[in-house]
């Protein structure tokens, strides 16, 4: 029997400015989102298609198990991308995850452009491009587009309304700018749930008038936030952020005002500011992970300090840049031993 191991892996992502206003419509000015708005079949799955999975499935309406959303976006992507492209070969499909699940940082987009990619690939419908030898290698952009459109109806079946923004990265990834600390509160939550509350409350009789302002300056910081960005060198100097820090304190402010807050992301903000640093929660928000700038000139005693107190508010940090290349295929004898002990024991 014919037998080939592949691997591939996606990134997750940190989302600096917009998130929840880029689900009601703001911030969808990049070319990659627009070719998901012109998605003709944008608007699958539908309804009756993933009843009729959880039931095959025997999974209860309106279950929010990961295992339940992990094997219903699995079986929609499956079946309907061998009824579209031919059917997909018997395959032993093995995932992990080095990304917190449920945490903010865009892991179910991440999930979903990876299967998208390995369903695509072993049907046929787009390239396997990995030469004898090579270690890694990506798909042509006209794939990157197709896995790119798979992995957006993946995400609608894990979380309802995606704005495709957290598929976007996993596909094309994005080149490294800021040096920040990444925060796990580990408080669990679920973006389907806050995005659902967020629509609630913009929907309230007495509340567009209210809440459409705060979408428009969400919408307003990320624009700014993103001509600051291009503006910067590649070595940025100090003097560029202090602008940014005041971004991330308007929209902490915002993104509480929408209700997607938590007492765990506050108490981050305050244990930061403590040090001169600045933060905000990122992604769906209601617990899971925030960010905090760091600028060139932070003192290394000021990140250490703060990343101790961090730690004893429970919180798991990390120091990083946002950077990232896109899905990736790897041949499996590149990976690390790290990746492959852990594929052994998935
Ligand atoms: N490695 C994985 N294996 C199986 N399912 C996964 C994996 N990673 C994520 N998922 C699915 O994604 C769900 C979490 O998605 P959710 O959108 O709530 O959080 P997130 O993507 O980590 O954060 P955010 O959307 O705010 O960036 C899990 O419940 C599970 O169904
Ligand atoms: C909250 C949200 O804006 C970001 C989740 O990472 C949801 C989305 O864009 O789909
Ligand atoms: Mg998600």
């Amino acid at each position: 029997m014919w037998r080939r191991e592949l691997a591939v892996s996606a990134p997750g992502k940190v989302i600096l400015h917009g998130e929840h206003a880029v689900v009601l419509g703001k911030c969808l000015n990049s070319p990659l989102l627009a070719s998901i708005a012109d998605e003709d079949e944008s608007k699958s799955p539908s309804v009756e298609q993933l009843d009729a999975l959880r039931e095959f499935a025997g999974i209860a309406a309106g279950a929010s198990a990961p295992e339940s959303l992990a094997t219903l976006a699995f079986l929609y992507m499956c079946l309907a991308i061998s009824a579209k492209y031919g059917d997909v070969p018997s395959v032993e499909i093995v995932v992990w995850s080095e990304l917190p699940t449920g945490a903010g940082l865009g892991s179910s987009a991440a999930y979903a452009v990876c299967l998208a990619a390995a369903l695509l690939m072993v049907c046929g419908a787009i390239s396997c491009p990995l030469q004898e030898g090579e270690s890694t290698a990506r798909w042509t952009e006209e794939e990157l587009t197709l896995i790119n459109s798979w992995a957006f109806r993946g995400e609608r079946v894990i979380h309802g309304n995606p704005s495709g923004v957290d598929n976007a990265v996993g596909t094309w990834g994005r080149v490294p700018t800021l040096r920040i600390l990444l925060t796990n509160t580990k408080v669990p939550r679920s973006t389907k749930i806050l995005v659902a509350g967020v629509k609630e409350k913009i929907l309230k009789v007495q509340f567009p008038a209210i809440m459409n302002p705060v979408l428009d300056s969400i919408d307003a910081i990320s624009q700014e936030c993103q001509s600051v960005l291009e503006a910067m060198p590649a070595n940025p100097s100090p003097e560029h952020y202090p602008v940014l820090e005041e971004f991330f304190d308007i929209n902490q402010h915002h993104l509480n005002v929408l209700g997607v807050g938590h007492p765990s992301l506050d108490r981050l903000c305050q244990v930061t500011a403590s040090h001169g640093l600045h933060s905000k929660l990122t992604g769906a928000g209601g617990g899971g992970c925030g960010i905090t700038l760091l600028p060139p000139d932070t003192s290394p005693l000021a990140v250490e300090a703060a990343k101790q107190d961090l730690c004893a508010c429970g919180f798991e940090c990390w120091e990083t840049k946002i950077g990232a290349p896109g899905v990736t295929l790897h041949s499996c004898s590149s990976l690390s031993a790290q990746v492959l002990h852990a594929l052994a024991q998935s």
